[in-house]
């Protein structure tokens, strides 16, 4: 790969997930030192170099009415609001703010495409609470200039069930950055999520905050390629022609996967059980009741009745056997860009890979066992592969990928190349020892020992 397209490619995963950081940001010499965290050094979270001796709460056990009843004050022409996404006007807030502001794109040629139906999926998982949608306005004009939002969560750190909250879409408008609105903002929902007894969040952030649980790095694999070269994503390597970079990411006309079909409403318990037994093997998990696992994977009645591709955010699929058993399962959703001043092209869609199951290493006791091992990337292999076609055909352009989970078994494979792009998970008030992210040392995929993170953020 030549270093301009490595380049592009390193542009094209910053806006994949715009709050990636850059190695750079590992690295000792820019990483700040806790003296430095202002905001962070107050928080009940680990500490940065702290050595961890036991997992567990930080803070003493507390209860709602010992939390403040009021939001803390704002600046005079501020005012706090909980955006009612039910409402079209004020979830156009929320699209307005997040497009124009979330992703940092130097030179403004893409947007996220937000959608209804995306918030729909990621806002209002059940449990979801209108209050924990939080904003901050203009007094003067009403123009919402700030987000931060939590859904309900139970995770599991290892063996230790936790009831907690998922902090996602902190948002600040750029013209008021750098006026620590942020921590004002994470204090609120704090505070509005302790208000219901709930004293613990899990988050992930490209930024180096104290203290990442685990990090695990972006990876994504052109579905497209030549619609990623035309809008400036890809160069054309040195010594290489178009064509041999098409051959490079061709794909199958369709998915070649013997029984493998849309997951339905009759299969749910069945997967289900698939899925909780597959995520045993990892130590950061988000465990789903049904409802939930409805929710995400099947997307509700709106998505479940969704015949239109550009409305579709959730895509999940299982392999029946002939014996009519579920052996397999994944998931990827859609969040595309718009592109800006590109006559030809409008969008460029992308996939991101969410949670999947397989019964292929299952009859064995130890994940690590070389027997085990091969029968597993064997099928993600297969599996992640049918991902990619049937995200093709659905016109996504590139699909992207951590290195959490089992990944690190299929990523070379399948021609996901690393980004520069690095997600660092975060535990508020909880202690755990460090969690592997599917990353050797010198940030290459691990493939042998892969990640112990179970868990995929939106
Ligand atoms: C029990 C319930 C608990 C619930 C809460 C759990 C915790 C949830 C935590 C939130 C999870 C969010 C998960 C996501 O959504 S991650 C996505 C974050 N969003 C973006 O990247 C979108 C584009 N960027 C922005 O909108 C702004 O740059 C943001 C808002 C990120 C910072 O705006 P700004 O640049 O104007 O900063 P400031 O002057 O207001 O404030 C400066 C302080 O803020 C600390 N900072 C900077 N970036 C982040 C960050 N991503 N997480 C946590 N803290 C961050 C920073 O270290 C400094 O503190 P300290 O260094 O002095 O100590």
């Amino acid at each position: 790969m030549s270093e301009d397209q490595e380049g592009k490619l390193a542009d094209l995963l910053k806006l994949l997930k715009l709050n990636n950081g850059d190695l750079s940001k590992l690295t000792q010499q820019q990483r700040k030192e806790m003296k430095d965290y202002k905001f962070w050094r107050t928080q009940p979270v680990t500490k940065l170099n702290e050595a961890v001796d036991r997992e567990g709460p930080i803070d003493k056990v507390k209860t709602p009415d010992e939390i403040r009843d009021e939001p803390l004050p704002l600046l005079n022409e501020f005012e706090w609001c909980t955006v009612n996404v039910t409402n079209q006007d004020e979830l156009e807030d929320v699209f307005v703010l997040l497009n124009e502001n979330y992703v940092e794109d130097r030179d403004a040629s893409f947007r996220f495409k937000y959608t209804r139906e995306f918030f729909n999926w990621s806002l209002r998982s059940p449990g979801w609470k209108s209050e924990w949608h939080v904003g901050v306005r203009v007094r003067a004009t009403g123009k919402l200039v700030a987000f931060i939002s939590a859904i309900p969560v139970d995770l599991r750190v290892r063996n230790n069930a936790i009831r907690g909250v998922e902090i996602n879409f902190l948002c600040v408008h750029k013209q008021l950055r750098g006026k620590r609105l942020t921590p004002v903002l994470i204090k609120e929902i704090t505070r509005r999520v302790n208000k219901h007894d709930i004293w613990y969040a899990l988050y992930t952030s490209g930024t180096v905050l104290p203290s990442p649980v685990s990090v695990c790095r972006y990876t994504h694999r052109p579905l497209n390629w030549s619609k990623l070269h035309d809008v400036g994503f890809t160069h054309l390597p040195s010594k290489t022609t178009k064509a041999q970079m098409l051959a490079t990411y061709a794909l199958p006309k369709e998915p070649v996967t013997k029984g493998l079909r849309p997951l339905q409403e009759k299969d749910l318990d069945e997967v289900h059980a698939l899925f909780e037994k597959y995520q045993e093997r990892f130590d950061l998990v988000q465990s789903f009741t049904r409802e939930e696992f409805n929710h995400w994977f099947i997307g509700g009645e709106e998505q479940s009745q969704n015949t239109d591709p550009s409305k579709k955010v959730i895509y999940s699929y299982v392999v029946e056997s002939p014996e009519g058993k579920i052996t397999d399962f994944f998931s990827f959703y859609s969040l595309p860009f718009t592109i800006l001043n590109n006559s030809v092209h409008q969008e460029l869609g992308i996939g991101y890979l969410f949670y999947y199951a397989s019964d292929a290493d299952l009859a064995y006791s130890d994940r690590y066992d070389p027997a085990a091992t091969a029968a597993l990337k064997e099928r993600l292999n297969s599996l992640i592969n049918d991902a990619c076609i049937i995200a093709r055909n659905v016109k996504m352009d590139v699909f992207n990928a951590l290195t959490s989970q089992d990944n690190a078994l299929f990523l070379d494979d399948l021609k996901f190349g690393p980004g520069d792009g690095f997600l660092n998970f975060y535990l508020f008030n909880y202690k755990t020892f460090p969690i592997s992210g599917g990353l050797t040392d010198d940030k290459s995929y691990d493939a042998q020992k892969r990640s112990n993170v179970g868990v995929v953020m939106l």
